[in-house]
């Protein structure tokens, strides 16, 4: 097992120089708080941008700066000031987080800031390249760096990378006016496990993958041709420990211990005891809607004037992104807002709200915390949020009551909180007056269910699941790709067929024995395709099955005269011996006046597709159509389906260029493993090419050979190249 390589924009301290030395200050934010625990305990090494350009940092301290962070196990990839411009303030900070937080109107898509965003993602994959062996974990966090897995893995092709997203990835619709969609998703696909916080941001995600890029995704798995990726939510957890443990020992605190800030506190704790302080604390950001707290605030007060002189709100707005102008213009909204209410409500012996621009230690959090009766987070979009669960970590006697944005990644967890629209003041101004007038056994009660989840489920435990995850991912990746039949393979194969007392065969037809057509019709066997199943099919103690979605209608045609034994409509319907087809399976057919018009539709809006209706399902073809545009087509299909068939037995099928609803208990792996139980078998043979195939790969006994044709993602043992191949290796049988 190698090492782990943590990679971030930010590392877990930030250098500034003062007076001609390095100061080292702990980094804000969650990524870098809440990763610092998992990066101090085990052999990592932390790779990020030290806050300092090029430009800032004379040349006789570079040495003391790589020192500075190799003590804290940190190493940093160096940026220009024309570097943080272009990746730092402009495409992460002016794109990206406006857009993946849904402030769609702030998101500025500049060609310029693009470039420079893949040049520093360049130079941070380079720096890991530089320093990681093929068997080092490489965990690349957040969307500064959305473009380092791929970038490594063209590297370092084998190399285990999981990706985690801190912030919320949008819906398709958001995602898709990003004019570089494509290659940001590219980017990602370099990773082995891809990591959100909530299940509704991994869905979103997914639905991007499968419309954009059109790839196979089955649950939450995506299928490329020589990996899977998987994809899961993981919410992050905070060091509980560390905030239960400080809490307990700030309580034990004489009055001499106590900070300054503290001591403010208890001071007007003491002037008016009944007063509740009500906190808020993130960075000043427009997506952690202040202003509209501001606003709300100002409302409540006059909804429920008899709080006046009894709450009192405090602010903690951490300066961040200060570069970029939105982030100026909010600084001067809170100021303005905050002076207004003020001016409007205080009176000589009071302020309705405390506000700090400014950044707080460690201590000082641990103040304002557990001084606080009540804690406000209104997030209009918040990847997570780890300060709702830092608050309740610091209740020691479970008093306390967290009132949490539903925007929030956090409120999926902290069912227990008050949850709240943001922009809901009514709802806001309300739940404020519940909380200040909820019942401390309640607040208890419901501290007590956040703070064992919170406990169990912390950061350690989160990097943990990431780490397992991503460590079976690879496992499970190595044996996806099956094996292509070699010559030796070959041999053997033909050897234990020819051994075998009796045997079972499977056949698909389109795909596997004949290529494919625009039109199904002409995709008709031709004589060596005749005279090789005849060959077989006349073999003594062989029973041959072609196995196929097609309509009996076109099987009659082509086989029956022949008198092979046919299964089609994947299991529908059977044919032995020469008989007339009969049915195989029982199955309704009622819901197809329901798909057909959506089927309809979707002809009408897409040239050169077709309905094809066969008796017991429904299949859309796109094979003529433009491939990207069939593909984008056919995704938006399998949405609009997956919806509509959600409560009916039926499924749908994503076969080679066409879409198939039909009944979920009809499959060709049902079928197969009837035909298996007749006899007594010793050779098992199933040979398909698309996604129905799998069916039988997956069903029929470990022992059985299943060969997939071409090199896609599937259950099957072995692979071959194209139908050319499947001749070949059918031949060998008869040979
Ligand atoms: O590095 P900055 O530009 O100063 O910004 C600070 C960090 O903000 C974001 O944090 C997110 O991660 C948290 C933990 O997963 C989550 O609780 C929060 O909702 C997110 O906003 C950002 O994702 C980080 O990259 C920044 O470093
Ligand atoms: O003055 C401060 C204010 C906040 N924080 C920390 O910053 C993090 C904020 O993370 P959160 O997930 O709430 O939001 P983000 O800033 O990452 O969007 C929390 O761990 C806080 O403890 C801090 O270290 N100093
Ligand atoms: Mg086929």
């Amino acid at each position: 097992m190698g090492k782990t390589i943590i990679i971030s924009n930010r590392l877990p301290i930030q250098l500034q120089i003062h007076n001609g030395g390095i100061t080292a200050i702990p980094s804000v934010g969650g990524l870098a708080t809440g990763m610092k625990s998992v990066h101090s305990g085990g052999d990592s090494l932390w790779i990020g941008w030290s806050g300092l350009t090029d430009e800032e940092i004379p040349e006789n301290l570079v040495g003391d700066i790589d020192d500075a962070l190799s003590k804290h196990g940190s190493s940093k990839v160096n940026l220009s000031q024309q570097e943080v411009d272009g990746f730092y303030y402009g495409f992460s900070n002016r794109t990206v987080w406006p857009l993946f937080h849904y402030f769609l109107e702030y998101s500025e898509f500049e060609i310029e800031s693009w470039e420079t965003y893949k040049k520093v993602n360049q130079k941070f994959a380079d720096a890991i390249v530089a320093k990681a062996d093929d068997d080092d974990t490489i965990w690349v966090h957040d969307y500064q760096l959305m473009l380092v897995p791929q970038m490594v893995r063209e590297k370092l092709p084998n190399i285990s990378i999981g990706f985690f997203l801190h912030i919320p990835f949008p819906s398709f619709e958001i995602f898709r006016t990003l004019p570089w969609r494509k290659e940001v998703l590219e980017g990602l696909l370099g990773s082995d496990l891809i990591g959100f916080h909530t299940y509704d941001y991994e869905r979103h995600f997914l639905s991007s993958v499968r419309r954009i890029l059109g790839l196979d995704v089955s649950f939450n798995d995506i299928y490329l041709e020589d990996r899977i990726i998987k994809v899961d939510s993981f919410p992050m957890g905070i060091d509980y420990k560390k905030f239960s443990d400080a809490a307990l020992e700030h309580q034990q605190r004489s009055k001499a211990e106590q900070s300054e800030l503290q001591q403010r506190l208890n001071n007007h704790k003491e002037s008016a005891p009944d007063a509740k302080f009500i906190l808020s604390i993130d960075r000043l950001d427009y997506t952690k809607g202040i202003a509209k707290r501001l606003n709300a605030f100002e409302y409540f007060l006059t909804k429920y004037p008899q709080y006046k002189e009894k709450v009192r709100l405090i602010i903690l707005a951490v300066p961040s992104r200060s570069n970029v102008p939105q982030y100026q213009l909010l600084k001067r909204e809170v100021d303005e807002l905050v002076g207004r209410i003020n001016g409007e409500f205080s009176t000589v012996s009071w302020t309705p709200i405390w506000y700090f621009y400014r950044s707080m230690p460690f201590e000082n959090l641990i103040d304002l915390y557990t001084s606080s009766d009540i804690a406000w987070l209104t997030p209009i979009r918040d990847g997570m949020n780890l300060v709702a669960k830092e608050y309740v970590a610091t209740r020691t006697d479970k008093t306390g009551v967290l009132i949490l944005s539903e925007m929030a990644g956090a409120a999926n967890e902290m069912n227990e909180s008050l949850l709240i629209n943001p922009n809901n003041f009514e709802q806001i101004a309300d739940t404020i007056h519940q909380a200040i007038q909820m019942p401390k056994e309640e607040q208890q009660e419901r501290n007590d269910v956040l703070q064992k989840r919170l406990e169990r489920y912390n950061v350690e435990r989160w990097a943990n699941d990431f780490m397992s995850s991503l460590t079976d991912q690879k496992e499970n990746s190595r044996s996806y790709v099956s094996r292509k039949l070699s010559a030796q393979l070959l041999d053997k194969i033909t050897d234990d067929y020819k051994t075998s007392k009796r045997r079972l065969l499977f056949i698909d037809y389109d795909g596997t024995l004949a290529g494919f057509h625009n039109n199904p019709q002409k995709a008709s066997p031709d004589e060596e395709l005749y005279d090789l199943l005849d060959a077989i099919s006349s073999q003594e103690n062989t029973d041959m099955y072609l196995i196929s979605g097609r309509d009996k209608e076109t099987f009659t045609k082509w086989f029956l005269p022949k008198k092979y034994n046919m299964i089609v409509e994947h299991g529908v319907w059977i044919s032995e011996n020469g008989a007339e087809f009969s049915m195989l399976e029982n199955v309704k057919k009622d819901w197809m006046e329901k798909i057909l018009p959506v089927l309809e539709s979707f002809v009408d809006r897409t040239p050169g597709s077709f309905i094809e209706e066969k008796n017991y399902s429904l299949a859309w073809h796109y094979r003529k159509t433009d491939p990207d545009f069939g593909q984008k087509r056919a995704s938006e299909l399998n949405t609009v389906l997956t919806s509509l068939i959600a409560n009916d037995d039926l499924s749908v099928l994503n076969g080679n260029k066409v879409m198939e609803i039909k009944s979920s208990n009809v499959n060709k792996g049902r079928a197969a493993m009837r035909m298996y139980g007749k006899n007594d078998y010793d050779f098992v043979f199933a040979i398909g090419d698309d996604w129905t195939d799998e069916f039988m790969f997956q069903e029929l006994p470990k022992t059985a050979v299943t060969v997939k044709v071409g090199l896609q993602k599937t259950s099957a043992k072995y692979y071959v190249d194209g139908t050319k191949d499947v001749r070949k290796l059918l031949k060998r049988f008869i040979d």
